[in-house]
């Protein structure tokens, strides 16, 4: 579930599920589409120095007027309405009169078909601004993704970004559930479902909330986990009986569904140096009946490797990184990474990767994931890491995932705009047996 979810649960508890997620898709868009709307507000203001002295409250209520009129079915007299009513009640009565003048000159730019957008034009870093503001995204990732992929597929995945995602459920298949028990369910809660090329998982775009509050998730029917994270457990394949060393677990989407894989038989240790979160996965455990082959491990992984003479049969580094390949279903993410973070990152996955690696039995497998597209943080990961360790041999994932996802290097990787999942990436390194 994403923050935007989350955030809400607080404050929407009286609210139908029409309007739950009418609330959600608003504060989701707004978030996204924050770039390209402040341009537009910023434009239609009397001058730049009103737009950058305005209060926040005051821009919020704006950012979520310019979002339900350019963006959704809402009549726009509601929208100007109940926008101007906000404005009086949270600020003063002549906080509504500017949002009322605001909102009334963009319905007119809008009608005539004659709303400002900056022009694609100049040098680079110039179009790269201008698509910044026409697509929302940072300016920064945009010029990294026309360099690397190329104009058309980076805006390709800006406007993946910039959609309302799909979210894929779980069967939990360690609870005794087929996939046609959650069908069933659903059709019964009247969600609209499609089955995905995972057996385990369907598709819904819509009817979450139902989902959630028929207890779904509560009774150990399911997880909500995207096809492109369970991939990444199908290129560990858990055996039963092995032992498996998850290094950054929580909150446990892959431990859970590993776990189930390795039908009663094998051990799993989870270890996070976040507790809260790692209260989480144990808590998800025991409903999704998998507790007893998990083991919780409170920890700095690069500690917890100096210190530990344990060796295990698999071990999954799935690290901290960028979430690059999540951008549609985190909203805020884009704003709150920094290019300056991809450095910072890339040190911190390679000694996390050098601490995995000293937990893997000889002839053992480590298994190396992110949720990010950036080949930074991945392929080139992997390739410094295999000249520095040639006690490992990178394994190609054939035979693990379909073939559709396999790079021609041999690695798992999802991509939004090939696959319309989220992105994620994964390689298999056999340690030597001497
Ligand atoms: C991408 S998330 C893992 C998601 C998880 N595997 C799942 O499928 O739900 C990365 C995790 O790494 C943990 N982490 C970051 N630095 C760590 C460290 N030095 N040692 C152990 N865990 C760490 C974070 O707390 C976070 O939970």
């Amino acid at each position: 579930m994403g923050y935007v979810e989350r955030t809400l649960g607080f404050s929407t508890r009286h609210l139908d599920d029409r309007d739950i997620r009418l609330v959600t898709v608003i504060v989701a868009g707004t978030v996204r589409w924050k770039r390209y709307i402040d341009y537009l507000i910023m434009s239609l203001c009397s001058d730049e120095k009103v737009f950058s002295k305005m209060e926040p409250l005051l821009l919020q209520i704006l950012r979520i007027g310019f979002f339900e009129i350019l963006k959704l079915n809402v009549p726009a007299y509601a929208v100007v309405d109940e926008n101007v009513r906000l404005a009086k009640v949270a600020l003063r009565p002549g906080a509504g009169n500017m949002v009322n003048a605001i909102l009334r000159k963009l319905l007119s730019l809008k009608e005539t078909d004659s709303l400002p957008l900056p022009k694609v034009e100049g040098d680079d870093r110039a179009q790269a601004r201008a698509l910044s503001i026409i697509y929302s995204h940072p300016v920064w990732m945009v010029r990294r993704w026309i360099r690397f992929h190329g104009k058309e597929e980076a805006l390709k995945l800006m406007n993946w970004n910039n959609s309302d995602p799909y979210f894929s459920l779980r069967v939990n298949t360690a609870n005794g559930y087929t996939r046609d028990d959650l069908v069933n369910r659903l059709e019964d809660l009247q969600v609209h479902y499609e089955k995905s090329i995972m057996d385990e998982f369907v598709r819904i775009r819509e009817g979450m909330q139902a989902v959630l509050q028929a207890g779904l998730l509560r009774e150990g029917m399911c997880a909500v986990q995207d096809e492109s994270a369970g991939f990444v457990v199908s290129v560990v394949d858990p055996q039963p009986g092995e032992s498996i060393m998850d290094c950054c677990a929580a909150p446990g989407g892959k431990t859970l569904f590993m776990a189930s894989r390795l039908a009663g038989q094998g051990k799993i240790w989870a270890l996070d140096i976040n507790k809260g979160r790692l209260r989480i996965l144990m808590e998800a455990a025991k409903c999704h009946n998998l507790d007893d082959i998990i083991t919780d491990v409170h920890g700095d992984l690069r500690l917890y490797a100096k210190e530990s003479t344990a060796k295990y049969d698999k071990v999954l580094l799935d690290a901290p990184c960028s979430g690059l390949g999540v951008l549609s279903k985190r909203a805020d993410l884009r704003w709150n990474r920094q290019f300056e973070d991809l450095e910072e990152l890339t040190c911190l996955q390679d000694e996390l990767l050098y601490s995995a690696s000293s937990l893997v039995k000889p002839g053992g497998v480590l298994i190396y994931s992110t949720c990010s597209i950036d080949h930074e943080e991945n392929e080139n990961r992997i390739t410094a890491f295999v000249q520095r360790h040639p006690e490992f041999t990178l394994e190609g994932v054939h035979g693990y995932v379909p073939a559709e996802f396999i790079t021609d290097e041999g690695f798992y990787s999802s991509s939004p705009t090939k696959h319309s999942l989220d992105g994620a990436f994964a390689a298999r390194l056999v340690r030597s047996i001497h």
